[in-house]
């Protein structure tokens, strides 16, 4: 099996609910997020690859156009957890890209949450 990864780059704000009263995570705070996203194929095209890096720009579209300096409470219709994120934007481009099996999402460079497929 052949994987490639693309990272894509955001900062944001945001502020967790359903935690205790004193949770510092409950107040409005940012991170410099990053998401990888992970595609994998058994067999790479004629050029020798999974997937072109440069097919991925619509990613980065998205990213930078919905994500990008937002406040993610109020662009989100779910608590913008870092898993929560994973999965939301797995849903978003698994059907685009059938190669795209696992993102990793990483609100501080010692932290990451990842959503991926069997
Ligand atoms: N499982 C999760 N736990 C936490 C999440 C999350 O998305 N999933 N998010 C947060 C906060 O949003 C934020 O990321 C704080 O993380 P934390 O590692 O506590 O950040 P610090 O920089 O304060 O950590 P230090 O240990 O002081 O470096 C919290 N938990
Ligand atoms: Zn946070």
């Amino acid at each position: 099996m052949y994987i490639i990864s693309k990272e894509f780059h955001f900062s944001a704000s945001h502020a967790l609910s359903r935690l205790p009263d004193d949770h510092q995570c409950r107040r409005v705070h940012g991170h410099n997020y990053v998401a990888t996203m992970f595609f994998r194929s058994a067999t790479l095209n004629e050029t020798g690859f999974v997937i072109d890096y440069l097919d991925l720009d619509s990613i980065k579209q998205y990213v930078d156009a919905y994500l990008d300096h937002q406040h993610l409470n109020d662009i989100l219709p779910f608590n913008p957890t870092a898993e929560n994120l994973a999965k939301y934007l797995f849903d978003i481009f698994q059907p685009k890209f059938k190669e795209l099996f696992k993102v990793e999402v990483s609100e501080t460079p010692k932290t990451k949450a990842i959503y991926e497929i069997d």
